[in-house]
């Protein structure tokens, strides 16, 4: 008897969860819905210690920054003509920098906001096969220097990222463009330091943090690249690149 109650109830259990099942899969059967108190609002705790920090030092960098947007301005648009005149831009850095100067390529070479005509920019640390046959080759404090003597021309621009403002294979890349005639341009962290003496023109964030530097020289990529895009509507409509010599 036990065991024929047990089985009945075993297939009552069965259907009822048959029809939940159907239900949900959108039949028509109605699905009675479980009663469960509502999920609590989440609350985010506050930030404290080092993230918090990490917020406080950025915000006390922006401002100091911010007073150095008309730097990146003019370089976007200096290289808008630089490059919409055929010339090109060769961008390196090491580490986090190295990707920020990767970033500000492939905006150039992709686009930024808009659709627009693709331009010659080279990351130089992305050619691995180049940078670790010279590293391998000449020494690590010419893989950027021999890459800028390939591929720079006069009139191009050499972008230089560095935190420190003091790595050997980006003092040599900036004597390299120098030379070449190329107009080289460093984003640094606190000035002074030889990256931005050893340039023609210097960007340099005063942070304390290395993070904090990396951050802001993010920033200033996109606003080289805000001013390239604002700049390059005048340039392509004037049809006039007479002007890139000057960068
Ligand atoms: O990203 C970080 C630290 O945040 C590191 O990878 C950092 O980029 C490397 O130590 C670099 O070698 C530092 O070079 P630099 O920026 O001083 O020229």
């Amino acid at each position: 008897m036990t065991t024929a109650k047990t089985t009945d109830k075993t297939a009552k259990t069965a259907a009822k969860t048959a029809r939940s099942t159907a239900g949900a899969a959108g039949n028509g059967t109605k699905v009675r819905r479980a009663r469960t108190a509502p999920a609590p609002s989440p609350v985010t705790p506050p930030a404290t210690g080092p993230v918090a920090g990490h917020c406080d030092e950025l915000l006390h960098a922006l401002a100091p920054f911010r007073d150095q947007a008309g730097t990146a301005q003019s370089w976007g648009e200096r290289l808008a003509r630089v490059l919409a005149g055929g010339g090109r831009l060769l961008a390196a850095g090491n580490g986090g920098s190295a990707a920020q100067a990767q970033h500000l390529t492939a905006e150039l070479v992709g686009r930024y906001r808009d659709d627009r005509p693709p331009f010659s920019a080279i990351a130089l640390h992305a050619d691995t096969s180049s940078t670790t046959a010279i590293a391998n080759d000449y020494g690590v404090d010419e893989v950027f220097a021999r890459q800028v003597r390939a591929h720079g021309r006069e009139g191009d621009v050499l972008m230089l990222l560095s935190t420190s403002g003091a790595s050997a294979n980006l003092l040599s890349a900036a004597e390299a463009g120098r030379e070449a005639g190329m107009s080289v341009w460093a984003l640094t962290g606190p000035a002074p330091n030889p990256l931005a003496a050893g340039s023609d023109e210097s960007l340099c964030v005063q942070a304390g943090s290395t993070a904090t530097v990396q951050e802001l020289h993010l920033v200033a990529v996109h606003m080289v690249c805000a001013a390239f895009d604002a700049a390059l509507e005048d340039v392509l409509e004037g049809g006039s690149t007479d002007d890139a010599a000057d960068a």
